[in-house]
């Protein structure tokens, strides 16, 4: 970030030293203090020193030793990039496999070998399948629908066979993407993006045999007849449970699949079920086959989650400025609660010379569209943005997940507010994708927010580790320490189990 700051002094510089702080942990009396787990961290992917840290030098690690680590964590049985089949095992068709070729893909990960079998099964299975974020579910989704659909005519070409539902524009038009790539040499595959488009392409027909969107623009297409959904043999939801437990988009995706002929197979994944979707999702997808984790195996290793104490509120952005000041990354999002303060930020950080955008709900598709492909292209290094891209967002550049505000959820209309640990997994999650290193700094500036980050720290039983923000230069040497301690090594923790219904 720090070139892309102005060459007059940041304000960051201007801020004078902090008052020596006191943690807000020590205000709080609190039997969380005591939970809150202290397992030791386990050894993390870490480049050789030559780069990967803060404070000048790039926290992105070149390629090349990406792949290198990538290799051992591919090889160790307890890491879930590991697989002990090649994609060759896996039984697709020769086209896909040269598209699997052509990404780069040189061994599935675990959630890849253990549910591409389940998925293609003959009769079709439903799956419901869970993984650590960035460990790539979508390819198995996709592999599965590729390797099923029959594009032999033209009438097939045109007639939408598999229907995947994702909760925003930009996951979805990012799934086509996938979708795309991997099916590259298949000829004649035709994908297509159901989402919102402007008032003149209203009238437009899907006639694609892929179809990715999200529930309500699907919904709409299909009840305006602009979809032929009579060939339709697999709905597979992403994200699945943040749909279903969603009031709207769980029905929305109830009435779709309402809609589409009977026995298509029903495929949902994601990083996280907590236990009140549990039950929604064996509903949905009935008889499923299921590949599961425990949440306390849910964290990435090589996601280093870091807190820093701040004042109050106001004192959140004068952090955030001057741990920006500090640091030279590769890309990072900084997620908040309100689009408020999306663009409040937005606005003082540009001030302030930093290249950032904001993506919030708040926007026009189209704008939405020339944001996250900016940030993609690494036009805008920094990205404020809602939950709306808390989930399936893959940007690999990206080396740090600021949390401004901590992730936390309305307990019925007047209930209190509470830690939302899911929430918390899947934005921090945007970093250290496949292997990768990354770092996620949570600013936390009241006890309440405390004792919050203290409750996903115990739910998901992974340390967070609190730094002193008196100190500036201390920081910069302790978080450059973080980076730095991590070895290459199991990037994740546990095992999926995985069973057959
Ligand atoms: N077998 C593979 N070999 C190398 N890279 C892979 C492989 N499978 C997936 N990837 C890459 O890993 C990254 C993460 O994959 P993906 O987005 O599918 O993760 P995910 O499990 O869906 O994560 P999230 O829970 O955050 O949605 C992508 O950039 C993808 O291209």
């Amino acid at each position: 970030m720090s070139s892309d700051a102005p060459a007059e002094p940041s304000l960051a510089d201007r801020i004078t030293k902090d008052e020596p702080k006191q943690s807000w942990a020590d205000e709080v009396n609190s039997p969380a203090t005591e939970q809150a787990p202290s397992k030791p961290a386990t050894d993390i992917p870490q480049s050789d020193g030559a780069s990967g840290a803060f404070g000048g030098s790039q926290l992105q690690e070149p390629d090349y030793q990406v792949q290198v680590k990538l290799a051992d964590m591919q090889a160790d049985p307890n890491n879930p990039l590991y697989s002990a089949k090649s994609f060759e095992e896996l039984n697709l068709k020769p086209e896909i496999l040269k598209g699997v070729a052509g990404m780069s893909f040189r061994q599935p990960s675990k959630v890849q070998e253990k549910t591409l079998p389940l998925l293609l099964m003959n009769p079709p299975k439903n799956l419901i399948g869970q993984s650590q974020s960035g460990t790539g579910k979508t390819a198995a989704f996709v592999l599965n629908i590729l390797n099923r659909i029959d594009i032999s005519t033209p009438e097939m070409q045109k007639s939408p066979q598999a229907l995947v539902l994702a909760p925003s524009r930009e996951l979805a038009r990012q799934i086509c993407g996938v979708v795309r790539l991997m099916g590259h040499f298949m000829e004649n595959l035709v994908v297509d993006a159901a989402v919102p488009v402007e008032a003149a392409q209203r009238g437009r027909r899907i006639e694609a045999a892929v179809v990715v969107g999200t529930p309500g623009t699907v919904q709409d297409l299909i009840k305006r007849r602009s979809m032929n959904i009579t060939k339709m043999r697999i709905l597979v939801l992403d994200e699945a449970d943040n749909m279903l437990d969603q009031q709207g988009m769980g029905d929305q995706c109830s009435r779709v699949k309402a809609m589409l002929p009977r026995n298509i197979q029903i495929v949902l994944f994601s990083a996280t079920f907590p236990e009140n979707v549990v039950r929604y999702a064996h509903n949905f997808a009935p008889q499923a086959n299921e590949m599961t984790l425990r949440h306390e195996d849910l964290t990435v290793e090589g996601i280093k989650q870091i807190y820093l104490d701040c004042d109050n509120d106001e004192a959140k952005y004068d952090t955030l400025v001057k741990f920006y000041g500090m640091l030279t990354i590769g890309s990072s999002i900084i997620f908040v609660k309100r689009k408020e303060t999306a663009a409040k930020l937005e606005q003082r950080m540009s001030a302030e010379g930093h290249k950032v955008v904001a993506l919030t709900a708040a926007f026009e598709g189209s704008q939405r569209d020339v944001v996250i492909d900016a940030f993609r292209l690494g036009h805008a290094k920094v990205l404020i943005s809602t939950n709306v891209l808390a989930r399936g967002i893959d940007v690999s550049s990206v080396s740090m997940v600021v949390n401004y505000d901590v992730p936390d959820m309305q307990t019925g209309p007047r209930g209190p507010s509470v830690a939302d640990p899911q929430t918390y997994l899947h934005r921090i999650g945007r970093t250290g994708r496949f292997g990768r290193v990354g770092v996620a700094v949570s600013f936390v500036s009241s006890k309440e927010d405390w004792q919050k980050l203290m409750d996903i720290s115990a739910y998901f039983h992974s340390e967070i580790t609190r730094l002193d923000t008196s100190d500036w230069d201390e920081l910069e040497e302790q978080v450059t320490k973080i980076i730095k301690s991590s070895r290459a090594g199991s990037n994740f923790k546990g095992n999926a189990s995985s069973h057959a219904a």
